[in-house]
């Protein structure tokens, strides 16, 4: 086993195998600290687990990163198969955990705290667990929630978080001063990108005092804008949550002569939850994305394919997600939220204002406009049952991780296994809609819109922070569809 060192002087667990196998590992409170004793995990002798064949994951079992592989395709990235573990480095008795949730809201959030509650109650007889309320800055400056099986018994039927949440508010020295003082040693950190980035100061923090602390990442956001994991929870019931506004757009744009339904979802970077609602919903003939530049005037642009499909069909529906076109915006993108992030203008409003002052100038056609904003309304819903059971998943695993050990890691699923993935991954870059990707290609032939791409370079600048360009931009097939429109 290496340890290799990154610009950031990050330390990276990197085990090197045959034929191409590389495992990116998570820390371990052993590497820093040494002569841990360990002790038989107490599932061993639950009656629901015993009987399982094979319910401890084995040492060596690792996630691959990629599974569509060529033949000769060396065998890849891994990460650490995430579940419980033979033995385990803490006593029940002596554990104190806590969870926080940082960041904006998001469906499932009280089913990850009372999965994490249960699961160290039930799975391993931990019964000091409390809460930290409102975010990282409720480490220092509020008091603490108690949690018991009882206090979170029925919360994931409610929407929100219990134990609040909030932006900014990140002072490590402070929140690490108050997981050593309150005698802290499992700490569950349930938040988005800017959250995780938190997490990574924390444990880094808690190295370098040496202390036996666990910290364990749940990653949370509506965006889905998480590298690395499949998806992240509460953006199925999103997703599906968006279609009831969408339905209601499409009811009032059917309802009157040259109706327009224009609805604004969520998505400050990335595009997922307006990409998906709109191929799920059928009725949509627009999306807009941040990662898909578009442009309203001239010939290709949206006013042009507004006067066609209301011209062929008689009405429409625009979905735009809240970060697209914000170039077009502009002045917002000067100002941040307390966390950093840059605070945007409503393009719902700016779209279907240049709309309204469009047609209206051009005295060619009466169009009627209703815009709806349902992302609060979206973003507030109890998470639906897929994400419930993705949800018990994510709390386990991070459950089982901290008591076996692991530390500094987010837990996912990658390719459908949970896994144990470091901080660094998932907070180097952030998962981004490409439009060079089948998916995308899809969606624009369900739309049939037009892909706001005039050439080559075009389809380059939009990707330029993106993987390198798919076989399907590589045969030319999004110029072509683009040229054939
Ligand atoms: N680079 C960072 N270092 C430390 N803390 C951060 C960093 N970025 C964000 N945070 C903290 O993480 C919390 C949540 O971040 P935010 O961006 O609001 O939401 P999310 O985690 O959902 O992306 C905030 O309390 C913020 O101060
Ligand atoms: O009004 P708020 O609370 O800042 O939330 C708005 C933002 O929160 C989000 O829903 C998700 O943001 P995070 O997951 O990064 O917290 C964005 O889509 C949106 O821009
Ligand atoms: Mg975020």
């Amino acid at each position: 086993m290496g340890e290799v060192t990154n610009s950031q002087q990050q330390k990276k667990k990197i085990v090197i195998g045959d034929d191409g196998y590389v495992l990116e590992d998570v820390p371990h409170l052993s590497d820093y600290i040494p002569n841990l004793l360990t002790y038989t995990n107490p599932l061993q002798h639950n009656p629901s687990y015993s009987v399982v064949k094979q319910y401890f994951v084995d040492e060596d079992d690792t996630v691959a990163e990629k599974v569509v592989v060529h033949k000769n395709s060396p065998r890849g990235l891994h990460f650490r198969r995430a579940g419980p573990c033979q033995k385990v480095y803490f006593e029940p008795d002596d554990v104190y955990a806590c969870i926080v949730t940082c960041g904006g809201l998001c469906p499932g959030l009280n089913t990850v705290i009372r999965e994490i509650v249960c699961g160290l109650h039930y799975m391993y007889g931990v019964s000091r667990v409390m809460g930290i309320d409102g975010g990282y800055r409720g480490f220092y400056s509020k008091n603490t929630i108690p949690l018991t099986p009882k206090v979170v018994n029925d919360i994931h039927k409610r929407g929100g978080t219990i134990l609040g949440t909030s932006r900014g508010g990140h002072v490590t020295k402070k929140i690490v001063d108050s997981i050593q003082d309150r005698g802290i040693n499992q700490v569950y950190i349930i938040g988005g990108d800017g959250t995780q980035r938190g997490a990574a100061v924390i444990f880094e923090e808690i190295r370098r005092r040496g202390l036996n602390v666990a910290v364990a990442g749940i990653p949370k956001t509506i965006d889905n804008d998480i590298p690395v994991i499949d998806k992240s929870f509460g953006f199925d019931s999103a997703v599906e949550e968006a279609q009831r506004a969408i339905s209601a757009a499409h009811v009032e744009a059917t309802s009157f002569e040259n109706g327009i339904g224009l609805v604004k979802l969520m998505g400050r970077d990335s595009g997922f939850i307006a990409m998906y609602a709109t191929l799920a919903s059928r009725d949509v003939d627009c999306c807009l994305i941040p990662e898909s530049p578009f442009y309203l005037e001239g010939s290709g642009g949206l006013f042009e394919y507004i006067e066609h499909r209301l011209k062929d069909n008689g009405h429409m529906v625009i979905v735009i997600a809240e970060g697209a076109g914000q170039e077009l915006v502009s002045e917002s993108l000067k100002s941040t939220d307390p966390s950093g992030n840059k605070l945007l203008q409503d393009v719902g409003l700016w779209i279907s204002e240049r709309i309204k002052e469009h047609f209206s100038k051009q005295k060619k056609m009466l169009i009627n406009l209703k815009y709806i904003d349902p992302t609060y309304m979206i973003r507030a819903i109890p998470s639906n049952a897929s994400d419930n059971v993705y949800c018990t998943l994510l709390a386990q695993s991070a459950v089982h991780g901290a008591m076996a050990g692991y530390t500094g890691f987010t837990v996912g699923p990658v390719n459908n296994r949970h896994a144990y993935i470091p901080f660094n991954r998932i907070i180097e870059k952030q998962n981004k809609v490409v439009i060079t990707d089948r998916m995308w290609a899809r969606l624009l032939s369900s739309t049939n819109q037009p892909s706001f791409l005039r050439t080559r370079v075009d389809i380059i600048k939009a990707n330029k922070d993106e993987e390198p360009p798919t076989q399907l931009s590589d045969d030319n097939l999004m110029e072509k569809q683009v040229l054939a429109k």
